[in-house]
């Protein structure tokens, strides 16, 4: 299969830059502290991935990472941007520019074509339809769909609406792709091949920071953050084949 280059491969800046992060969420006088005092960077062609307990604050934490919530206190910079003070409209211009997103749900759009579906990250920069072609075709040759550009999500399995997700996720070629538990809606053998794919696309230069809950797939990632009650408990570093 044809390797996209992805941008950050070549520089020496963290993508991710998180000091003294903080997460309040406010319910009338009840408040939750999601997330307290988080600290960590992820440097360009890392695979990290975030563990932890239900309710310990993966979500929060990547919802922040990936601009769709803000922070209540500490820092944080996308590569090498700092974000606390940026208006929505800012946000979801960085999203589109810097993030891919992969969601255990896939959320494909329904009505639109495998090819639509994953277009849509580059439409929505107004690129011309010749460049959207050929990256569409391009990131879809890379995860082996390129034979169901003109089906409709519901006519593939999960494991090849997950791989079109994927296709969409890493078509702008971002710098960074935040992964929501990729595997929780596939069985055992899918699962394998939507990771074995995450593993080749960092392999191929993806940073990837990827939340989930199964162990056996945590250890794909070279680093594994473990959350517990909203804290930063530990940072394991792993030798990955
Ligand atoms: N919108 C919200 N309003 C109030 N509290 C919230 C909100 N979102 C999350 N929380 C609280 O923040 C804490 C962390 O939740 P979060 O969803 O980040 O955990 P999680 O580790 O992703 O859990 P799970 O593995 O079950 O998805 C929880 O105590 C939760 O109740």
């Amino acid at each position: 299969m044809p390797q996209q280059q992805h941008q950050t491969a070549a520089t020496n800046q963290p993508v991710v830059q998180v000091s003294g992060l903080g997460k309040e969420f406010r319910q009338g006088p009840i408040a939750t502290l999601a997330l307290q005092d988080i600290s960590f960077s992820v440097m360009p062609g890392e695979f990290v991935s975030i563990s932890g307990p239900s309710g310990c604050g993966k979500s929060s934490l990547l919802h922040i990472l990936g601009l769709m919530d803000g922070y209540s206190s500490g820092d944080y910079l996308l590569a090498g941007l700092p974000t606390k003070s940026l208006g929505t409209d800012q946000r979801s211009q960085i999203r589109n520019q810097h993030i891919g997103f992969v969601f255990q749900a896939f959320n494909l759009i329904d009505s639109m074509t495998v090819f639509d579906n994953v277009a849509l990250p580059l439409r929505h920069r107004g690129l011309p339809e010749k460049v959207v072609n050929e990256q569409v075709s391009a990131s879809l040759q890379q995860v082996d769909m390129a034979h169901r550009l003109s089906f409709y999500p519901a006519q593939l399995s999960g494991g090849q609406q997950q791989r079109v997700a994927i296709a969409r996720a890493i078509v702008g070629k971002p710098d960074l792709l935040l992964v929501d538990e990729p595997t929780g809606n596939l069985d055992s053998k899918n699962g394998d091949a939507v990771m074995a794919l995450l593993t080749q696309l960092n392999r191929a230069g993806a940073t990837i920071i990827m939340v989930t809950h199964d162990s056996r797939y945590s250890a794909c990632a070279q680093r594994s953050l473990q959350l517990l009650d909203g804290k930063l408990v530990a940072s394991v570093m792993r030798e990955v084949a």
